[in-house]
């Protein structure tokens, strides 16, 4: 069967895998059997070959470095085009985040391969699909050139668990000096909430330019941490300075794709929906009855985002 290389990204705080690989590995699985490559500093790969094997990592490919890490991506591509050209595999499917983009970017460079970036689905035929416009079209590609090269929209493929050997192998590294421009001068993880990540929570209470203010945003997190749920905020609200940016969902920021999506005090701009229109069930609370959210949502409550949500939390909170 042919070999499907997939590169792993791993949390910046050691917990493991991000779900981006798992979505990745399960993506690539119609194109063959992946290998699972593994590129960081020395212990990278330690307490991540379970998660892996249980996705359908034929293969570890484990390369690690000190140089991997002390520089930014270039040393990755470097490595990820050797691999290419040692083992010829059928594509390379990578995490569609900007270190994944920048690393697919390179890489087809050094292999004179085409690229297609941000796909949402892979047939086996090796057919890409694309959303444009937010969400306004759908674009079918192909790569013509060289090895296919994919990198995948988070959240658009759901991980499906097929356990394989995940054997291992090692691969040297070695980086060359044009590949160490840019050294990394200090990486500062940020502390983690005790919410779920946004890109990966079943659940997301996001706020609007309708909530406004900093402070009155703890309705939304009051809200989300009833429900075990991620907070997000619309683009208005983020520079309104109500949230941090990291926290923005749409076009301009992350795509999230929950069993539920709670949209309190948003209108529904295109470019809002672009990065929540996939979730399963949305809610939406708006005082507005005319606003365009209510287009798209499953369930909406017409009222004061003030009253609504307070009354909503202390329901749910009783209840547990
Ligand atoms: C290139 C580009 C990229 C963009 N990227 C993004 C992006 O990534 N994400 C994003 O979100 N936007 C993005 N935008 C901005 C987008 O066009 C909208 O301006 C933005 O989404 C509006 O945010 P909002 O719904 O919070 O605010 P508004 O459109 O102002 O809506 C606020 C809503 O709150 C309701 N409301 C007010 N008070 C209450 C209350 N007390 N109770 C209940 N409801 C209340 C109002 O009825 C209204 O519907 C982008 C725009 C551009 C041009």
């Amino acid at each position: 069967m042919a070999e499907v290389l997939v590169l792993v990204e791993t949390a910046p705080d050691g917990s493991g895998v991000r779900k981006t690989t798992l979505e990745a590995l399960t993506a690539a699985r119609v194109l063959g059997e992946p290998s699972a490559v593994v590129l960081g500093a020395p212990g990278t790969a330690a307490g991540v070959k379970d998660a892996l094997a249980e996705y359908g990592a034929a293969k570890v490919l484990v390369g690690e470095s000190d140089d991997i890490d002390a520089y930014l991506v270039a040393p990755k591509a470097e490595v990820l085009a050797q691999l290419v050209a040692d083992r010829s595999p059928a594509a390379v499917v990578i995490p569609s985040t900007p270190e994944g983009k920048e690393i697919a970017g390179r890489l087809a460079i050094k292999t004179g391969s085409g690229f297609l970036t941000d796909v949402t689905e892979i047939a086996a035929d090796g057919t890409a699909t694309q959303v444009a416009f937010a969400g306004a079209t759908i674009v079918h590609a192909k790569v013509t050139t060289g090895t296919p090269i994919y990198t995948l929209r988070g959240n658009s493929v759901a991980p499906e668990a097929a356990p394989a050997a995940a054997e291992e192998e090692t691969v040297t590294v070695s980086v060359s000096d044009a590949a160490k421009q840019t050294r990394v001068v200090d990486r500062v993880v940020e502390q983690k909430s005790d919410r779920p990540d946004l890109t990966e929570a079943s659940i997301v209470v996001s706020g609007g330019r309708g909530v406004a203010s900093a402070e009155n945003f703890s309705i939304i997190e009051g809200l989300a941490d009833s429900l075990g749920a991620a907070v997000g905020a619309s683009r208005a609200a983020v520079d309104s300075g109500f949230y941090p940016h990291s926290f923005q969902v749409g076009q301009t920021g992350k795509t999230v794709s929950p069993q539920l999506y709670i949209a309190v005090g948003i209108s529904g701009a295109i470019q809002h929906r672009a990065g929540m229109q996939t979730s399963k069930s949305i809610v939406a609370v708006n005082k507005d009855p005319e606003a365009p959210i209510f287009e798209l949502a499953d369930f909406g409550v017409v009222g004061d985002l003030n009253t609504v949500v307070p009354a909503a939390t202390e329901q749910i909170t009783a209840r547990k």
